[in-house]
């Protein structure tokens, strides 16, 4: 599928109100470990796509959950489209991880069902609890097939989910994200599983969405160049302190070096 696609600027996408903003932030999971966040400060746009570098256990995961209210916030303000996430009122908690899109390294498919139906999953939590294998409106089920069309994979709709490719079933993932109106989307390690060629269409297609529907995009990488090539922005964290916020046509790899101090960071030699 090819994709052309405008980036907005960093103009045009400061003129929006952030969707998410984070002030202070620190997480602390067990008082004998110490901050695993630590004074973090994020806002995300409508329709951009931000890449969240840093080597393993800088906090990358942890800084997702706190958004969903995951994580145990010790300090710092977050809000997320509207809902204040370290103070949610009863039903709140559900709505806010109702709109938010999720995609994970292990895609999280239901693989004895069928594509069609994993995607229709993404809308059980707006619409509540019903059964599952008969209880999808006509609505529903064309509103999946036609993003299951936008991801490329219509003609796969009535396949189990387990028979499909990893490079498949993380778009199958991304329909069913869609299915949630989502809000905010947060991938987390997305592309870990697939080989070079399949990460770059991935994230591709999710930049498309951040672009065209409006929608801010987290997404969490290992490998720097795939950061350099399909993002807006970086955000860079390294032992739970936020290094790098800036435009990714602003950096080049060497600037990023210092979040990795020599570890595994995420060279080119794969991708
Ligand atoms: N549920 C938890 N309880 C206690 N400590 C945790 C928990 N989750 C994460 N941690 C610790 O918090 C730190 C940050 O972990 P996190 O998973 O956020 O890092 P990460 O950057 O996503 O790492 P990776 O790239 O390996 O996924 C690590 O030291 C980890 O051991």
């Amino acid at each position: 599928m090819t994709t052309h696609m405008i980036a907005p600027s960093t103009q045009e996408l400061r003129l929006a109100l952030p969707k998410v903003q984070v002030q202070g932030l620190a997480v602390e999971y067990n008082d004998t470990d110490g901050l695993v966040l630590d004074g973090v400060n994020l806002d995300l746009y409508p329709g951009e796509m931000v890449a969240l570098l840093g080597s393993s256990g800088s906090g990358k995961s942890t800084l997702m959950k706190s958004l969903t209210g995951f994580a145990p916030i010790t300090e710092g303000s977050v809000r997320v489209a509207g809902y204040d996430v370290t103070n949610l009122k009863r039903g709140e908690i559900r709505d806010l991880r109702a709109r938010t899109g999720q995609v994970f390294q292990q895609f999280n498919l239901i693989g004895r069902l069928s594509v069609l139906t994993n995607v229709l999953t993404g809308g059980l939590h707006s619409s509540g609890p019903f059964n599952i294998l008969g209880g999808f409106t006509t609505a529903q089920r064309k509103r999946a097939l036609e993003l299951l069309d936008r991801v490329g994979i219509a003609h796969k709709a009535n396949d189990q989910a387990r028979s499909l490719s990893g490079g498949q079933q993380q778009r199958v993932a991304i329909a069913r994200a869609l299915m949630q109106d989502p809000q905010l989307i947060l991938a987390d390690e997305p592309v870990a599983s697939l080989d070079p060629k399949l990460s770059d269409s991935v994230l591709e297609l999710l930049r498309s969405i951040a672009h065209e529907d409006g929608i801010p995009v987290l997404v969490s990488l290992h490998v720097l160049p795939l950061a350099l090539r399909h993002s807006d922005r970086i955000v860079g964290l390294k032992h739970g302190k936020m290094l790098v916020s800036a435009p990714t046509n602003t950096l080049d790899a060497a600037q990023l070096e210092v979040l990795y101090d020599g570890e595994e960071n995420g060279d080119d030699t794969d991708h």
